[in-house]
C-alpha cells in the first residue's frame, strides 16, 4: 500500500547536510490522519533536523514535503502553521515577563498576522476579534491546567508548565497536525501524566501528532507505531513493544551509550 497518499504530513527522501555531514539522509515518513506516532532514536540519529525540516525551519537538501495533499516544501514555518501545522520545541521560550494570558495571545497575533493588541484600538469587528480570542484564549489555558496561573509571569513557570503554555499558544491557530519536541524532558513525573493526558486528549478531538521523545514508556503508552532513525535514515518502524526489541534498533541504542 502506498501509505503516502492518505498522509497528513509525508516526507519523501528528505536528505540535509551540515559542513558534509549527512544529518538527514534520504528519509521518507508519513504521518496519518489521527496518528498518534512515535520519532525516537538514539542521540544524534537526525530527529531534529527531521522536525526543522516538516516544521519549514530548515530547507531540505533535496527531497519533498506535503502537508494534506500541498507541497509545501519551499512554504516557511508562518506558512505551514497556517496550513494547520504546529511545532513545538525542546526547550520553550516564552516571553518571560509576560503573562501566561498574554503569551498564549500572541499565538492569536500569529493567526491573524495582526497584533490582537494593535486590534483594541480599533473599532467594530476588530473589537470583538479581540474578544474572541480572549475567550479562546482562556479555554485553551483551562484546558492545559495552566488556568490557575493565568495571570502569573511566564517566569514563574516549571519546565513542564512552560511545555503546556507552548501548547497553549499552538492551539491558537487550531493546528490539524502537531510536531511535538520531547514534551516529555525536564518534566516532573506528576506533571508528565498530566501532559500526556492533554497530549492523548488532542489527539481524540482529531489531530495527528508526531512526537520525538526519549521517554519510551512515555512513546509505548502514547503511540501505537514508532518510527526509529539512526545516523540520519529509517532503522525501523512498528509497534512500540516490538520495535525496540529488533537487534538492530538494540545495537544502535548501545552504541550510542558507548
Ligand atoms: N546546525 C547544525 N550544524 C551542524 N551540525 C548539525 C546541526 N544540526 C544538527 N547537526 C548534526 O546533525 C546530526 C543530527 O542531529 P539532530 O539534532 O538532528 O539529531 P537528534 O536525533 O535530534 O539528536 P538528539 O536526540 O540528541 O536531539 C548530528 O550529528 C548533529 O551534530
Amino acid at each position: 500500500m502506498d501509505q503516502t497518499r492518505e498522509a497528513v504530513l509525508a516526507a519523501h527522501g528528505l536528505s540535509r547536510s551540515f559542513q558534509g555531514v549527512r544529518a538527514v539522509d534520504n528519509m521518507s515518513l508519513s504521518l496519518h490522519p489521527g496518528e498518534l506516532l512515535g520519532l525516537i532514536g538514539p542521540n544524534g540519529a537526525g530527529k531534529t533536523t527531521m522536525f526543522n525540516m516538516l516544521a519549514g525551519a530548515l530547507p531540505p537538501s533535496s527531497g519533498r514535503i506535503e502537508l494534506a495533499g500541498h507541497d509545501v516544501t519551499r512554504e516557511g514555518a508562518e506558512k505551514r502553521l497556517g496550513r494547520g501545522l504546529g511545532r513545538s520545541f525542546q526547550i520553550p521560550r516564552p516571553f518571560p515577563e509576560m503573562t501566561v494570558l498574554e503569551n498564549v495571545l500572541c499565538g492569536a497575533q500569529r493567526q491573524s498576522g495582526e497584533s490582537v493588541w494593535g486590534a483594541a484600538f480599533r473599532l467594530g469587528a476588530a473589537r470583538r476579534d479581540e474578544a474572541r480570542a480572549l475567550e479562546k484564549a482562556r479555554q485553551i489555558i483551562e484546558f492545559l491546567l495552566l488556568g490557575h496561573l493565568v495571570d502569573q509571569p511566564a517566569r514563574v513557570l516549571s519546565g513542564g508548565q512552560r511545555k503546556l503554555l507552548e501548547l497553549a499558544r499552538l492551539l491558537m491557530a487550531d493546528p490539524k497536525v502537531l510536531l511535538l519536541d520531547e514534551p516529555a524532558a525536564g518534566v516532573n513525573p506528576s506533571l508528565l501524566e498530566e501532559i500526556m493526558g492533554r497530549i492523548v486528549a488532542l489527539n481524540a478531538q482529531g489531530v495527528s501528532i508526531l512526537l520525538i521523545e526519549h521517554n519510551m514508556d512515555m512513546v509505548a503508552r502514547l503511540c501505537s507505531r514508532v518510527v526509529v532513525m539512526a545516523q540520519g535514515a529509517e532503522l525501523a518502524q512498528g509497534a512500540p513493544d516490538a520495535v525496540i526489541r529488533e537487534p538492530q534498533v538494540i545495537r544502535a541504542y548501545l552504541g550510542d551509550a558507548a
